[in-house]
Order: structure tokens, then C-alpha cells, then sequence
């Protein structure tokens, strides 16, 4: 795997090296070694798969609250994204600031979204597939999101949005919570997420 780290810090792009033969190729996708190497967590508590039929669909911007944050290795493999990570961390230079790039069934390459990262994508071709592997267990009581259009985030996509939930339409704006999402996201209890790993919360 070739690990490339994004403008914003502990965000890698994580990209195959294929070993092609006349059959097809074969190549590593996750590694414990190789992510603890790159000072990546490689906890996998969950794995999930999302499809959505429609091209222009936009999920997002989720994250979960401290003490349930979660780390992300996102892969599209069937279809394509334009996939968006904004930073979260109160403390971190690039605070708010995001990076986009675009996941397909042609490079499968991954990005890894830290803890304390919002993440969302959009679909750019009909009927696309995402896996991801999950630092932590869903805890739907500690979700937290914001709107893909909010002014503060500063987000484009590629597509005029055709489908997009209730929920994520639902979100509070950024300058309706700043103080009480720095409050939140701040000081992150490794030893508390541990925790809510182990007891599956
Ligand atoms: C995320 C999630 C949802 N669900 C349930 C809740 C609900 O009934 C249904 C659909 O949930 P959502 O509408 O939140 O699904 P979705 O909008 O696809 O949520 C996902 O969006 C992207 C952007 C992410 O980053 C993911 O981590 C996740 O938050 O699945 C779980 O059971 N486990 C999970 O881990």
C-alpha cells in the first residue's frame, strides 16, 4: 500500500499496489503493521457497505462526539464518489478546513478520515458501493452532523444534488454550535474511546 498523507494532518490517502498477472491482480487493502507504522490507528470495530442507486446523492457530514469518535477507511468498489473530510479538531491548524477527492472502482484507493473528522461524499455514477472499516462501534446517541451546503465549510460538488435524507437536511448550521462543537470535540479521551470499544457502545 503507498500511504499518502493529505494537507490535513493524520489524513492519508491509501492507495493498492497491485500485483497483476495474466488473471487479474491481487493486492493488500489493510495491514495493522503498515497503518500503526503510519501512525494510524488500526482498530477495526466495525465494517459496513453503503449503496446508493442514484448518481448525485450526497451523505453527510457526519462524525460521532468524543467519547465515540471514530476513525474511517472509506473505499468505493463499485461506482464512483467525490468524497469530502473536514477537520473537526478544535486544537488542529487546519481546524474547518477540508480536502476532497474522488474514490472509484477503477483506482480503489481508500482515504483514511482521522477521529474528529465530519465526513460526506457524493455519488457520481448511478448504483456506487462503499465499504468501510470502523475505528469504533455506531453509537447513534453520540452522532453528530453537519449540512453538506453549509456556508462555514465552504464544500462544492461536482453534481446538483438529487437525493439527500431528512436527517442530513436536518443539521444544525456551524454557526449555530461553534462554541459547543469545539467544546465537544475537544481534549479526546483515548482511554474513553477505548472503553466504549470494549463495551460495544
Ligand atoms: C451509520 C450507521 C447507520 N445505521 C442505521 C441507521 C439508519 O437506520 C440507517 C441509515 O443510516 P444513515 O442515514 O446515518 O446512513 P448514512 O447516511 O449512509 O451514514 C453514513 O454516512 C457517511 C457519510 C459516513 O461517514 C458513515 O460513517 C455513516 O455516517 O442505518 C446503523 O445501523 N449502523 C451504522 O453504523
Amino acid at each position: 500500500m503507498r500511504f499518502i498523507e493529505t494537507e490535513l494532518a493524520g489524513a492519508f490517502v491509501v492507495e493498492l499496489e497491485r500485483r497483476q498477472d495474466d488473471r487479474g491482480f491481487f493486492a493488500r487493502s489493510f495491514c495493522r503493521d503498515e497503518f500503526e507504522a503510519h501512525g494510524l490507528r488500526p482498530l477495526v470495530a466495525q465494517s459496513n457497505l453503503s449503496f446508493t442507486a442514484k448518481s448525485g446523492t450526497v451523505r453527510g457530514m457526519h462524525f460521532q462526539f468524543p467519547p465515540s469518535t471514530e476513525s474511517k477507511l472509506v473505499r468505493c468498489v463499485r461506482g464512483a464518489v467525490w468524497d469530502i473530510i473536514v477537520d473537526l479538531r478544535p486544537e488542529s491548524p487546519t481546524y474547518l478546513s477540508h480536502v476532497a477527492i474522488e474514490l472509484d472502482e477503477e483506482s480503489l484507493r481508500a482515504i483514511y478520515v482521522p477521529e474528529r473528522f465530519a465526513h460526506g461524499h457524493q455519488t457520481l455514477r448511478d448504483d456506487s458501493l462503499l465499504s468501510y472499516q470502523m475505528g469504533a462501534p455506531y453509537t447513534p446517541n453520540n452522532e453528530g452532523g453537519l449540512r453538506y451546503d453549509d456556508p462555514a465549510l465552504g464544500l462544492t460538488w461536482p453534481l446538483p444534488v438529487t437525493e439527500i435524507s431528512e436527517k442530513d437536511l436536518s443539521f444544525p448550521s456551524y454557526s449555530s454550535i461553534e462554541q459547543s462543537l469545539r467544546d465537544r470535540m475537544a481534549n479526546l479521551d483515548t482511554d474513553a474511546v477505548d472503553e466504549a470499544g470494549k463495551h460495544g457502545q
